[in-house]
């Protein structure tokens, strides 16, 4: 393992995204993304939260377009490429044009893990272009090893170069990750990479990762100071110090990215990425690590408490694209609530 080398992602552009409401400042994008760049991080994401083409009702506004973000960040680059994610049915061949006109090097295809069949047009169009082209599985804690295999396949037969493996719950454990990415590497040719994309619900981001990349993962997703969805990614200046204590290369400087963490990342917070007890109960529940802020905001609007609204999302096994039942969900459970209060005080 020593000297082995690891490529990692930052996603505190993109995932960092659901936690800002999709709110980075087009200055915000520059001051992060040049120093990202200057700590030697490979590859960077930038759209908004749910990927290129997100901005709408059920995902949210953003402050600015992809397209914008996307041409303030790259021409600045002097090492870093930058990476586009798109969820096909929410972004459009279009989309992918745009960003590759922009200068993306990397386009994400993401689905959730058991409908690898609607990324076909997306992934085929995107390796016909040249570009890195990644199959992204999300929620990938819903199905067997054996399952996720079979449709990584299509994603491969479709063009992807790379498959990915993502916790998007942050609910698996390390074993889990250790069955899944080795069933990966197994059954996939040596030429398709495989990656991870962990979520620290469970505060089990770098151990997960570590797990991923004894595994056979060559890319790992993190966030700088954990900036994502739920309780965050996996934190990467962590996971460099971890990295660089078992002796693999990351080409990242340390101190430069705790400085990152440090002084760009964590004053940009809304509210302090941490497990709480919301955020723990996405991971021990199962749900969409983004669902987090809708059911906090559905319990202020409601009074329905926030964890409940997500247990009974994992009850239902609801997966991303589902936001809209958040409020619907909320809506009558306060209803049921009401009724209950009612019925004994009535005895
Ligand atoms: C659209 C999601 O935020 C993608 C992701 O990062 C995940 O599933 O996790
Ligand atoms: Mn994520």
């Amino acid at each position: 393992m020593t000297n082995k080398f690891v490529k990692l992602h930052d996603m505190s552009l993109r995932d960092g995204m659901h936690s800002k409401r999709h709110q980075i400042s087009i200055e915000q994008m520059i001051a992060v993304s040049t120093a990202l760049d200057a700590a030697g991080m490979p590859l960077i994401e930038v759209t908004h939260g749910d990927g290129l083409g997100g901005a709408s009702v059920n995902y949210g506004f953003p402050a600015h377009s992809d397209e914008d973000y996307l041409n303030a960040v790259i021409p600045k680059m002097t090492q870093a490429k930058v990476s586009a994610l798109l969820l096909p049915g929410i972004g459009t061949v279009d989309h992918i044009r745009m960003a590759q006109a922009c200068g993306v090097s990397t386009l994400r295809v993401a689905t959730h893990c058991t409908e690898a069949d609607v990324s076909q047009q997306h992934i085929a169009y995107s390796a016909k272009l040249g570009l890195d082209t990644v199959g992204f599985l999300m929620m990938a804690h819903m199905i067997s090893a054996e399952a996720l295999l079979e449709q990584a396949k299509l994603m491969v037969s479709y063009g992807a170069n790379c498959i990915y493996c993502t916790d998007s719950a942050g609910f698996m454990l390390p074993e889990e990750v250790t069955e899944k990415i080795s069933t990966l590497r197994n059954g996939l040719p040596d030429n398709v990479e495989i990656g991870f994309h962990g979520h620290h619900n469970l505060a089990m981001g770098v151990a997960n990762s570590v797990a991923a990349i004894n595994a056979g993962a060559a890319r790992i997703d993190g966030s700088v100071a954990g900036l994502g969805a739920g309780a965050g990614n996996t934190p990467l200046e962590v996971l460099v110090a971890v990295l660089h204590r078992m002796g693999m290369k990351t080409g990242i400087d340390l101190y430069k990215i705790m400085d990152v963490a440090e002084d760009l990342i964590v004053p940009m917070m809304d509210s302090p990425i941490r497990i709480d007890r919301d955020a723990l109960t996405l991971g021990y529940a199962g749900v969409y690590s983004s669902f987090l802020l809708f059911a906090k905001r559905a319990e202020q609007r409601y009074g329905v408490s926030a964890r409940d609204i997500l247990v009974e999302l994992g009850r239902r096994g609801t997966v991303g694209g589902q936001e809209d039942m958040i409020e619907d969900l909320a809506l009558t459970m306060a209803k049921e609530n009401a009724t209950a209060e009612t019925a004994s005080a009535t005895g």
